[in-house]
């Protein structure tokens, strides 16, 4: 059965990191049909969109989607719905992709690439599990009003607004306990119970759930304490759960961990195992164009693909262990150079890639 992967690298680096990743898939052997589509600022510039129908009408009919990235500062004086960013948006809501799977794991050869001591970093393996449809980031109204009472009467305010429901607690809930009872059986909800009513809401919800997953050890902890505690002593985690705005930030903050935002991978999941597959990190316009981003993030997003999606655990097996393989021969993209290391170019990365799969 041929498996159709739509493919949108987007903007920035997107598509220098994608074109990486697409030759390993295409270089499996595999029967895939890979069909690329423009999305983010390019798709703006071409057609007036960031997601223009056709790019998510391809997203809906393929079995999977590998992203870039998308985003530019030179849109963002566009009106909010014209952003780069919303084309990521709206394909998260439109095909209900709402658990992000985030891993950030420490290949032993980077333990020198992290910014922190070895000792604290090495052998991590945690998963942060960010809920990726609801939260602030989607919550209505939000905008810019005029107040008319209180002491900033007359001025304008900008608004958000957080909610989450019961249900898109609970889907999100099981998704992780369901992942921590794979690994170490260990759960962290992050929230800020503290403060918030839709983070006690949370809480509560996730405290119902884990009586489904007795064999889970379920703790909580507050979003600011989580920052801290992942920098401190981040190998204390196993599998954390979070909402979308506190999983975005938190996922960055460990990446550092695995030594470059460049490592961090991630998929997004709807309820029928359908994804689209991404690193984690941005467009990164600051060394766009220059064939030097890292393009490894996106090479084991595309072996997560493999993994979810298609359900080859044997092939991102074989994406992974070329990636172990070219960082044991101590090739690194500048983000993650370190000495004794040899620099190479987004497009050397992919090529030795390449050639250390099995
Ligand atoms: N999933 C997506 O498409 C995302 C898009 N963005 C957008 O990307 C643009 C830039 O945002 P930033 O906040 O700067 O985040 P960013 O993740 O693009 O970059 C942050 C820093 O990490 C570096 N970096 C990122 N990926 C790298 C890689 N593969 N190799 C080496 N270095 C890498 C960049 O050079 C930069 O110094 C904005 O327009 C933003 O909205 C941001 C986050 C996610
Ligand atoms: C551009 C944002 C909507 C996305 C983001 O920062 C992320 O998903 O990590
Ligand atoms: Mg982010």
């Amino acid at each position: 059965m041929t498996h159709k992967i739509a493919v949108l690298p987007g903007d920035g680096i997107g598509p220098e990191i994608v074109e990486q990743a697409s030759r390993v898939m295409t270089a499996l052997g595999l029967d895939l049909a890979l069909e690329t589509a423009q999305v983010g600022g390019r798709a703006y510039d071409l057609h007036g969109h960031p997601l223009p129908p056709e790019t998510l009408e391809l997203a809906k009919a393929s079995d999977a989607i590998l992203f870039g990235a998308v985003g530019d500062w030179k849109y963002d004086a566009l009106p909010r719905e014209l952003r780069p960013e919303q084309a990521l948006l709206g394909l998260r809501k439109s095909l209900g992709l709402f658990a992000n799977l985030r891993p950030a794991i420490l290949y032993p050869q980077l333990a020198d690439a992290s910014t922190l001591k070895p000792e604290i970093v090495s052998g991590l393996d945690i998963l942060i599990v960010r809920e990726l449809t609801g939260d602030i980031y989607f919550g209505q109204p939000r905008g810019v009003r005029e107040v008319t009472e209180g002491p900033f009467k007359g001025e304008r305010q900008g608004f958000d607004t957080m909610h989450y429901a019961e249900s898109e607690v609970r889907r999100i809930a099981h998704v992780a306990f369901e992942a921590a009872q794979k690994r170490q059986k260990r759960l962290c909800s992050v929230d800020k119970a503290n403060v918030l009513e839709t983070s006690q809401f949370w809480r509560d919800i996730v405290i119902e759930v884990a009586k489904e997953y007795p064999d889970v050890e379920l703790s909580h902890m507050y979003v600011d304490n989580a920052a801290m505690q992942l920098v401190r002593a981040p190998k204390a985690f196993d599998v954390i759960v979070t909402g979308n705005m506190f999983g975005d930030i938190l996922s960055d903050a460990a990446a550092m961990l695995t030594g470059s935002i460049g490592m961090l991978p991630s998929a997004s999941l709807n309820e029928r195992n359908q994804g689209m597959y991404e690193p984690s990190h941005g467009s990164a316009p600051d060394i766009a164009g220059q064939n030097i981003a890292n393009p490894l993030a996106t090479i084991l997003s595309a072996a997560m693909l493999l993994r979810y999606s298609l359900n080859r655990a044997d092939a991102a097996d074989r994406v992974e262990a070329a990636v172990q393989a070219v960082l044991e021969q101590g090739l690194r993209t500048p983000d993650i150079l370190s000495e004794g290391t040899t620099q190479v170019s987004t497009s050397e990365m992919g090529d030795a890639v390449l050639k250390a799969l099995k």
